[in-house]
């Protein structure tokens, strides 16, 4: 049975008064359902004081874990700060920094370096999923993004379509359901049974109102939000749907 996750991705958000909503967030009791937050690096180690069972996760790393690079962090820096996971692919690193699947197994390589989750993220642009290509970019990004060695307890898949995130736009059931049946069938032919345990997050536009049914649909083991998990009283309705699936 794989364990539900609850990932929050505060994004470029956050500022110290932010961490009430994190107190907020430790404040409800799960039994079913992991609950994670990644704050903004510089959140990172007074979110571990805040945070009770959360786990505390960062958004980036870099593949090296010291040197010459400024304004980057390393995954041995985000593990000495508190966290255990890492987000990694986030398509807004793809568009802004231009990462690369090579980049992003590099930087997952190097958080299983650093004794981190890598939350690894994957996900089709509109045009993308209006050529009808969307199962061909998700094995690519796949493919290329996850290092031999993934295990169920090392590496979560997030899927997060980009024409969904911040949008209030979802995809239907159905088209879920297809991406989520289609990476756990990758997953199992390459990694077998840890691909099996693996959990796959569905991210974009999750709010406590679609939540029952998304958590509903088939291999969706959690999700990943970013604009309702700023808010303590939406994540925990979220949590609480997933608690309940
Ligand atoms: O990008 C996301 C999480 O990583 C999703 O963001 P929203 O939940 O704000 O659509």
């Amino acid at each position: 049975m794989r364990r539900k996750l609850a990932a929050g991705n505060w994004k470029m958000n956050g500022l110290g008064a932010s961490l009430s909503e994190l107190g907020g967030i430790a404040a409800v009791a799960t039994t079913q359902t992991d609950v994670l937050i990644c704050p903004p690096a510089t959140l990172i180690t007074r979110a571990v004081a805040e945070a009770g069972s959360v786990a505390i996760g960062g958004q980036d790393c870099h593949a090296n874990s010291s040197g010459a690079h400024t304004g980057d962090v390393s995954a041995e820096m985000l593990k000495d700060a508190g966290a255990s996971h890492v987000i990694l692919g986030h398509s807004e690193r793809r568009a802004d920094h231009g990462e690369s699947d090579a980049d992003v197994a590099a930087k997952t390589q190097a958080a299983w370096g650093a004794d981190l989750v890598a939350v690894v993220c994957l996900g089709e642009s509109l045009e993308e999923r209006e050529g009808g290509t969307t199962l061909d970019v998700i094995k690519t990004q796949l493919a290329g993004s996850l290092p031999d060695g993934a295990t169920a307890a090392n590496t979560v898949i997030a899927y997060e379509p980009i024409w969904a995130i911040g949008t209030g736009k979802i995809p239907t059931l159905e088209q879920i359901a297809e991406v989520h049946d289609f990476i756990r069938a990758e997953l199992e032919t390459r990694f077998g049974t840890e691909g099996t345990g693996m959990r796959v997050l569905y991210g974009g536009s999750v709010k406590p109102s679609n939540a029952t049914e998304i958590f509903a649909t088939s291999n969706v083991d959690g999700a990943l939000v970013g604009g309702a998990s700023l808010k303590a009283s939406d994540f925990t309705a979220i949590i609480a749907a997933l608690d309940a699936a």
